[in-house]
């Protein structure tokens, strides 16, 4: 039996997983942007090298202390079947130490395809295998379903785009459906169903930007955790995640990548950031 396991035999869901880990380690979340440019600032070169020096400072300065690392894995991918393997590790290495590893790759394609990504991501052999996965529901919610599946199966979760932290995302996210209701509140409807009854938090969540002010309009209640990414180099606050977020809060993943890299490559200075920006989040949450 692994530690992911129940006593029945059936996999943890990750809802249940993650909500221990916010109680435990607080909900920060870090984000793994091997940037080249900070590399640079390391005084890295651009190369796997130092993706793989980069990569795992970050995994062994804050692996033991924060619930969740976000590895963004186009900055493994630009680096070919090698970044991939310093990515394998990365999420290996991760666990191992009591992260959480949410993969961000915002997989989406035709059901027959998405099953494939679920595979690479979610699926119990794969070298790749995360606790969660973003995903963009835009060629259809339900277009999703074989990541849905494998990651109930799995003891898994999806983070799924619904307000995405960027400006552009406005002319797909706000873009009104002929019933009325507006495109991104569509997916916070499936994601409230999906995660209907689930204890004490559902596996099926919302990428919801820290940087889109007031969203009193939408029902975020989807019980589910909410991705807040836009924290630091986009903008935003800790102390903005209450107005954002409103009685929902509580179920938020605030999400920092560069704000936090930014200090590195020293330990101390990347766990005294993450520190920091954990103290403001507590103060602005409660
Ligand atoms: O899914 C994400 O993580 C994500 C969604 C979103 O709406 N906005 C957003 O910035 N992200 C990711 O969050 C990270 C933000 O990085 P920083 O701006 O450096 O904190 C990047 O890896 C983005 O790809």
């Amino acid at each position: 039996m692994t530690s992911q396991d129940t006593a029945s035999g059936a996999p943890e869901p990750f809802g249940a997983r993650l909500r221990r880990a916010m109680d435990t380690r607080g909900p920060l979340c870090v984000g793994i942007d091997p940037h080249a440019s900070l590399l640079a600032d390391w005084g890295l070169n651009d190369d796997v090298a130092g993706l793989a020096r980069f990569t795992r400072t970050v995994v062994e300065a804050l692996g033991e202390t924060v619930a969740v690392f976000k590895p963004q894995a186009a900055f493994f991918e630009r680096f070919g079947s090698r970044g991939l393997a310093v990515l394998e590790t990365a999420v290996v290495e991760a666990r191992e130490r009591g992260a959480l590893v949410l993969m961000d790759a915002k997989r989406g394609d035709i059901g027959s395809t998405m099953a494939a990504y679920a595979d690479t991501f979610l699926g119990k052999d794969s070298p790749l295998f995360s606790d969660a996965l973003t995903v963009s529901p835009y060629l259809g919610y339900g277009s999703l379903k074989p990541a849905v599946e494998l990651a109930k199966e799995n003891g898994c979760g999806l983070f799924v785009l619904a307000l995405t932290s960027n400006p552009e995302g406005q002319e797909v996210q706000h873009a009104v459906r002929a019933d009325g209701s507006t495109v991104a509140a569509t997916m916070l409807a499936h994601l409230k169903a999906e995660n209907a009854g689930a204890e004490p938090l559902g596996s099926f969540g919302a990428v919801v930007g820290a940087t889109l002010g007031d969203l009193s309009a939408y029902d975020l209640a989807v019980n589910g955790p909410l991705l807040a990414p836009g924290i630091g180099a986009q903008g935003a606050t800790p102390a903005d995640l209450p107005t954002v977020f409103g009685d929902a809060v509580r179920n938020v993943v605030p999400s920092v990548s560069r704000g936090v890299l930014r200090h590195g490559p020293d330990a101390a200075g990347l766990r005294d950031a993450a520190a920091r920006i954990a103290a403001d989040v507590a103060a602005a949450v409660g």
